[in-house]
């Protein structure tokens, strides 16, 4: 199976920093679950904004259905992540100023799409995920457990062929994360490649296949 999207060669260090991807080279097909693993710090949480790109390589590739797309501009960038990807971040990064509903549709503003049919999606997903929060409320004052549910929605909201998750159920019991891992699945069955860093086993067990960096 060819990968969906691909990391090859991928060099990577922050200014003044050791060099934390050299020579990478990984590839995530459609309908796999993949967990990327290791220590704290081995750069897992940077190798997720390099295939998201909001990094750009020092050197290598990333490809999205054999497309290189880490050297595409401001703009094409954007509307790519917009229309293909789902990003879960560690720490949720909800806007505190909007509604839950808007965090959730934020990525809609930059595609084409049903304003009414995504909201109505948004509510759907904030009820599968135990959003137990009204739609207008803001997310200022939510537990961490709800801010991972509410950041979950706005990945999943417009079924994303791509989907990369940092820690997604870090601040979720054993039962919401089992939703949360089916929710992916299905993503997965569908077509999608999901990358999910973790350091916990019981959801590297129920990927397919574990990358340690
Ligand atoms: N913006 C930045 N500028 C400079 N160094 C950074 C930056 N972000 C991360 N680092 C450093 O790069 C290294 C890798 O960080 P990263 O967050 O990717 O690791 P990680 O494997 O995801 O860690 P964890 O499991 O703790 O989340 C760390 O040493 C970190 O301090």
């Amino acid at each position: 199976m060819t990968a969906r999207l691909a990391a090859s060669g991928l060099g990577f260090r922050y200014e003044a920093g050791t060099p934390l991807l050299e020579e990478w080279t990984a590839g995530f097909s459609s309908g796999e679950v993949v967990a990327v693993t290791g220590p704290s710090g081995r750069g897992k949480s940077t190798l997720l904004y390099l295939l998201g790109l909001m990094l750009a390589p020092a050197s290598g590739e990333v490809l999205l259905d054999g497309r290189p797309i880490h050297s595409l501009g401001d703009a094409a960038c954007a509307r790519l992540r917009a229309e293909r990807y789902g990003f879960v971040f560690q720490d949720a990064a909800l806007d505190q100023s909007r509604t839950v509903l808007d965090n959730i549709l934020e990525t809609t503003l930059y595609r084409r799409g049903d304003r009414r049919r995504d909201a109505r999606l948004a509510r759907e997903l904030m009820e599968r995920f135990g959003v137990a929060l009204r739609a207008d409320a803001k997310p200022g004052q939510v537990s961490g457990g709800q801010a991972q549910r509410i950041a979950l929605c706005r990945a999943l909201l417009g079924d994303p062929d791509v989907i990369l998750a940092d820690e997604p159920t870090g601040n979720l019991d054993p039962g919401s994360s089992d939703v949360v891992v089916d929710a992916f699945r299905e993503r997965a069955v569908s077509g999608a490649a999901v990358v999910i860093v973790t350091h916990d086993p019981a959801l590297v067990a129920r990927c397919d296949r574990e990358i340690p960096l």
